[in-house]
């Protein structure tokens, strides 16, 4: 058994793209994704944020096998997340599962949900008696609060969070070690949100699966996760605990990022707001890719690249944070953090 169940290293992803320019337009390559590391212990959740375009649905991507990186590894449990549709990507598949923004687009519009939630055992356990399956479809849609006379209903005739609800039901079937979940709240009402955070907190403090969570509002990530990690154009730029992220941010970027985040403490005129263009991953800039927007940047950001240094836990990708901090040293681990204790 692998110290880590998810562990990324260098992990890139580019694309081939074109820019206007000449007959055919001239080519570029957009990073996506440009030198991510992580670890993720058994039953931890990591929240990852950013603003859009960072680069998380692509990290996400590439932890689920469903894009290959272009440079760098995934790996599960030890081993190379396969991203060919092998027998292995098969068993894999068992113990990771997705949950997405939008329930309705990951639904099957003429499926009876109870259909939907037992579709795994069919699956993956041919095997087992058909009562069985039964069975635990329903059990699966009790423990999401889902009604039994709603096993018949189609997923146009249930509302949005009851639709996430059959979602995460269905993610759960197999018992997986591992839900990468990409926005799973944003597309629902704030008082909704609640009730699906409260309901995955539980889940998990049953089934004890980690997760990736991914979502740009902080509010959220701060409720779910254990440790978080702020992406900047394809890169993490700082990792620590909920606390230390939102409380004491390192990163000029995540200093900006939380000043923007509403909080009954936080007063608007308190906000930072950046200089200069919203990032491009086409043209990433030298040095530290933040440093055109950076209010603080001095010469050796825009020459040199920072790499991610730790200091009690908290990690930064900062010339600044990293010279203002002495004791940081390169980050190549995350801490153990035991599970979270269950949320209120
Ligand atoms: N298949 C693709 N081909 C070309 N570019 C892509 C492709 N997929 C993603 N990108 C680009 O990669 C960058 C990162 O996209 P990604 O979806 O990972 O960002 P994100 O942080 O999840 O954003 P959002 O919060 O808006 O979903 C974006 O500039 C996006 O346009």
């Amino acid at each position: 058994m692998s110290d880590f169940l998810l562990s990324a290293r260098a992990l890139a992803r580019h694309y081939p793209v074109r820019l206007p320019g000449g007959l055919l337009g001239r080519p570029a390559t957009l990073k996506a994704v440009d030198g991510v590391d992580f670890d993720l212990a058994r039953g931890e959740v990591l929240g990852l944020v950013g603003e859009s375009g960072c680069g998380k649905s692509t990290t996400a991507k590439l932890v689920l096998g469903h894009v290959p990186p272009s440079a760098g590894e995934v790996r599960f449990d030890g081993a190379p997340v396969p991203t060919d549709r092998r027998a292995d990507w098969r068993r894999l598949r068992r113990r990771m599962q997705m949950i997405y923004q939008d329930p309705l687009g990951a639904l099957d519009r003429r499926l009876p949900i109870v259909a939907q939630i037992g579709e795994p055992f069919d699956i993956h356990c041919p095997e087992m008696p058909r009562p069985e399956r039964r069975d635990r479809a329903a059990a699966l849609m009790a423990s999401v609060g889902l009604r039994p006379d709603q096993a018949g209903s189609y997923p146009h005739e249930l509302s949005g969070g009851q639709r996430q609800r059959v979602v995460i039901a269905r993610a759960l079937a197999l018992d997986p070690e591992l839900l990468v979940c990409d926005e799973p709240v944003s597309a629902l009402d704030v008082s909704i949100q609640a009730q699906v955070l409260n309901l995955m907190s539980d889940l998990r403090d049953r089934t004890g699966f980690a997760a990736l969570f991914i979502s740009h509002d902080l509010k959220v990530v701060r409720q779910m996760a254990d440790r978080v990690a702020v992406m900047y154009l394809g890169r993490i730029v700082e990792e620590g605990m909920p606390d230390q992220v939102f409380h004491a941010p390192l990163h000029p970027y995540t200093q900006a990022l939380v000043s923007a985040a509403p909080t009954p403490r936080r007063r608007a005129r308190d906000r930072i707001v950046l200089p200069g263009d919203p990032p491009n991953p086409v043209d990433v800039p030298s040095g530290c890719p933040f440093h055109p927007r950076c209010p603080a940047a001095v010469a050796r950001c825009r020459s040199e690249v920072p790499t991610l240094m730790r200091d009690a836990g908290q990690a930064v990708a900062c010339h600044l944070a990293q010279s203002a901090g002495g004791a940081l040293s390169p980050a190549p681990r995350a801490p153990r953090i035991p599970p979270k204790a269950k949320v209120a």
